[in-house]
């Protein structure tokens, strides 16, 4: 960046609130991501992290506050909208179609609006096999190309979570939001998720990660945001969270070491790990 030029961050959060009735799940909640910035989500259950989730995606309209991406105010909550801006997710329960395969999967999520956009100067046969590719490569990405051909139903959890990511990725995103990709996935699965959310950083993508073995996203991030009651406790590099007394209070105090050298919370989402 030139020194007086402010860069515009791709994603900006602005004083996000949203009620549900009487409960304040999201309250004056504040910041950025910026281009290919790895940034996690993290806070005890019901914090809002989801919540913040589908406002970003545009599933949740806020009751107050705003998006902007790249600089440009989102007027309308409407995920088709948000997503031909450029922005993935995968989802805190996994959603696959388990009788096509893998590969079948994948390529589901590479057919959208933005590759095609890419492709569209190609004739149709070409296309196809630039699509095919672009499959394979996610494929290999994610650590799949052995079960590519295998019904989705019959994978483990851990290829089944980077099977989401990598079909999250499909549509050449700017931006994925990644909600508890290690949920479930047992600690073999670890790894290799690691691998994977290390691979897209590289890529250049920005990264929003919600997850709660904070010692896994921490590894991983430029900075986290940390939520707590639906609001921001706390914003900063991964040295600065681990060490701010007010989310080791709220949240890293109750920390429980595991074997595989992850970090869960101990706040009542136990998943298996
Ligand atoms: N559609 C809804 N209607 C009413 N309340 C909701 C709704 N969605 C979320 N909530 C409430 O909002 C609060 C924030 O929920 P949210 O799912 O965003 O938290 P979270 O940090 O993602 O939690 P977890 O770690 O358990 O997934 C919770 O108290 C939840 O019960």
């Amino acid at each position: 960046m030139s020194a007086g030029r402010r860069e515009v961050p791709l994603v900006e959060v602005r004083g996000i609130g949203v009620r549900f009735g009487g409960l304040q799940a999201l309250d004056e909640v504040s910041f950025a991501v910026g281009q290919g910035e790895f940034v996690s989500v993290i806070g005890p259950n019901g914090a809002g992290k989801s919540t913040l989730f589908n406002v970003i995606s545009g599933v949740q309209r806020p009751t107050s506050g705003e998006v902007l991406f790249d600089g440009e105010p989102v007027r309308r909550s409407r995920p088709d909208l948000v997503h031909a801006r450029g922005v993935g997710r995968t989802f805190q329960v996994a959603r696959p179609i388990g009788s096509l395969t893998v590969r079948d999967n994948v390529l589901l999520g590479a057919g959208g609006h933005r590759l095609r956009g890419v492709l569209s100067s190609l004739r149709p046969r070409s296309r196809d096999r630039a699509l095919q590719l672009r499959v394979d490569e996610l494929l290999e990405l994610a650590g799949l190309t052995a079960v590519a051909h295998r019904p989705a139903s019959e994978i483990s959890p851990g290829d089944l979570r980077r099977m989401e990511i990598a079909r999250a990725l499909g549509d050449e995103p700017r931006l994925v939001l990644l909600d508890e990709p290690a949920a479930g996935v047992g600690s073999d699965g670890l790894t290799p998720l690691a691998e994977l959310l290390g691979r897209i950083r590289e890529r250049g993508v920005a990264v929003l990660l919600v997850e709660h073995y904070v010692g896994l996203a921490l590894s991983l991030s430029d900075r986290a945001v940390v939520l707590n009651r639906g609001r921001l406790l706390a914003v900063g590099d991964p040295d600065e969270i681990r060490g701010n007394q007010a989310v080791i209070d709220a949240y890293l105090g109750t920390k429980r070491s595991r074997a595989d050298g992850g970090v869960q919370q101990s706040t009542g989402s136990e998943h298996e790990g």
